[in-house]
C-alpha cells in the first residue's frame, strides 16, 4: 500500500487543462519531485492533494482511504502536513516558542494555556529543533535569524504536526546556493529516518536532480515522465520541454 496515492486527477479553469488523468504515488521515505514549465500545473496538483483545491474528477488516498474532497484541515489530522512561512505576527516569537505553538495546535490544546505555561512542550520542541540543527537558537527571536535558519525552523513546525507526508513548496526559494543543499540534505535524511514521503515542487533543477529521489514532470496538465534523476535526464521529451534551459538536465556547466 502506498503513502499516497492520486488516481486520474483532472482540474480545467475554464478552456484551460491544468491537470489530466494525473496519477501517481508516494512512497514513505522518499522525496519525490514534482516538476514542469512554468504554467504546467505543478501548483494544481499540489492544491488538490492538500486539500486548497477540489479536482473536478479522480481521486486522492491517503493510506488507501479516500481524502478526496476532505478539507485541509482534515487532512492535516490524517497526516498530511504542509511548510508554511512563519507568519509575521509569530517573528516576535522566539523559535522554540514557535515550535512550542505547533505542538500546541497538534495536540489540539487551548492557546490560552500559553499565559499559564510557557514551559508547555518545551522539551519536544527543543528534541524537535535539535533534529534540525537550530537547538542552540531556541531562546533567539526569530525576526533576527538567518533566511537559511528560518527554513529550519519551519521545517520543525511542519514536524511537529507529525506528518506521514510532508508537502513543500519551492522549500528553497530564495536561499543562497549552500544553504540550499544543506536543508534538502536536512530534509531527506529526516525523510528517511522518520519514514516520511516528502513531495515538493521546485525550479531549482540542482535541487531536484541532487536530492529528490524520483521526478514526475508534469507539462501542460499531463505527466509525460516518471522516473530517477538518471532516467529523467536522458528522456528526449523532458529534455524536449526544457529545451537548454536547465544545464541540470542537459548536461551543461
Ligand atoms: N484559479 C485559476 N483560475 C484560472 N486559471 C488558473 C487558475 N489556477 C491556475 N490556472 C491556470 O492553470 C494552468 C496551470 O497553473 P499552475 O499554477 O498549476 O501551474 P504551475 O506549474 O504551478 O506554474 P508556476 O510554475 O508558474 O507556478 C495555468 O495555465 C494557469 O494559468
Amino acid at each position: 500500500m502506498s503513502l499516497l496515492a492520486v488516481e486520474r486527477l483532472n482540474k480545467a479553469f475554464g478552456g484551460v487543462v491544468a491537470a489530466h488523468d494525473v496519477s501517481f504515488a508516494v512512497e514513505r521515505g522518499e522525496m519525490l519531485a514534482l516538476i514542469g514549465p512554468n504554467g504546467a500545473g505543478k501548483s494544481t496538483v499540489f492544491n488538490m492533494i492538500g486539500g486548497q483545491l477540489p479536482p473536478d474528477r479522480g481521486a486522492v488516498l491517503l493510506e488507501d482511504k479516500a481524502i478526496t474532497l476532505a478539507s485541509p484541515q482534515e487532512r492535516f489530522r490524517q497526516g498530511i502536513g504542509r511548510t508554511f512561512q512563519i507568519a509575521q505576527a509569530f517573528h516576535s516569537m522566539t523559535v522554540c516558542e514557535n515550535v512550542q505553538m505547533a505542538l500546541i495546535s497538534h495536540h489540539r490544546e487551548s492557546r490560552a494555556i500559553w499565559t499559564e505555561a510557557r514551559q508547555h512542550h518545551r522539551r519536544d520542541a527543543l528534541d524537535l529543533l535539535s533534529q534540525v540543527g537550530m537547538a542552540e537558537a531556541a531562546d533567539r527571536s526569530c525576526s533576527v535569524l538567518a533566511y537559511g535558519d528560518v527554513k529550519r525552523v519551519e521545517l520543525a513546525i511542519a514536524l511537529a504536526g507529525e506528518p506521514k507526508l510532508l508537502l513543500m513548496d519551492e522549500p528553497t526559494a530564495g536561499m543562497a546556493f549552500r544553504e540550499r543543499a544543506a536543508l534538502m540534505d536536512l530534509t531527506h535524511s529526516i525523510a528517511r529516518t522518520r519514514r516520511i514521503g516528502i513531495l515538493f515542487t521546485e525550479h531549482d533543477m540542482d535541487v531536484v536532480f541532487g536530492h529528490a529521489s524520483r521526478i514526475l514532470v508534469l507539462l501542460r496538465g499531463e505527466i509525460i515522465a516518471a522516473g530517477s534523476p538518471a532516467e529523467i535526464r536522458e528522456n528526449a521529451q523532458v529534455r524536449q520541454a526544457y529545451l537548454g534551459n536547465a544545464p541540470a538536465l542537459t548536461g551543461a556547466p
